[in-house]
């Protein structure tokens, strides 16, 4: 049971199971590993979706990295960007002459990575590059480089391993599609 549904009345389809997604953390951690040797880069996650990738992504990644977090959002309750990203919560950490790694769940606009990307290199680090799980490439609106992905996805609102609709179903421990008429109704609500 997942916020009360049973799983198989709300999903309509699963895109990544838990073998997929450790496959793609574990690819992702070794290319990290080896394109970061001998720096100590600041690893910071994009809250709240990103949380359960970035937990798994840094333990395949064989490095002294330091951990951050940053709360953006853009998305407000629904399944479309808002297109205005907010910092709800910034970083603690100085990035100033840092190596910075942008840890996302997923890219879809672009806007959100956009203005982290442009907000932590104004502040003086030294790169800013990002890795993120899955790349919805189709609906991208705003020009932004994807250093690292784990797989692209379609045109499709997906929930899971931290990717959320309304708040819920984050807690997943695979991603899928949510069926057209649960986003139908909750968004009536
Ligand atoms: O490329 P974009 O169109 O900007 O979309 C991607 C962003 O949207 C989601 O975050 P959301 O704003 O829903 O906040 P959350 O991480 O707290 O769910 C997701 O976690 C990314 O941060
Ligand atoms: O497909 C998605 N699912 C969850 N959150 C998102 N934020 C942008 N796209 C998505």
């Amino acid at each position: 049971m997942v916020n009360g549904d049973k799983i198989d009345q709300i999903i309509d389809h699963k895109l990544f199971t838990e073998a997929d997604i450790h496959e793609m953390c574990a690819r992702l951690g070794q290319q990290l590993t080896e394109d970061y040797a001998g720096k100590k880069p600041l690893v910071v996650g994009a809250l709240k979706g990103a949380v359960y990738f970035l937990t798994d992504l840094t333990r395949q990644m064989d490095l002294q990295e330091e951990l951050d977090f940053m709360d953006v959002s853009s998305y407000g309750d629904g399944f479309e960007s808002t297109g205005e990203v907010k910092i709800i919560t910034d970083l603690a950490a100085d990035v100033t002459g840092r190596d910075v790694l942008i840890v996302e769940d997923i890219v879809d606009t672009g806007l959100t990575l956009k203005f982290m990307k442009d907000l932590l290199a104004k502040r003086g680090a030294k790169s800013v590059k990002c890795c993120v799980l899955l790349n919805k490439e189709e609906r991208r609106t705003t020009d932004v480089e994807i250093e690292y992905y784990g797989s692209k996805v379609g045109n499709e609102f997906v929930v899971g391993y931290g990717m959320d609709f309304m708040n819920m179903y984050r807690n997943l421990p695979y991603i899928g599609v949510l069926k057209p008429e649960i986003i139908a109704s909750l968004s009536e609500k």
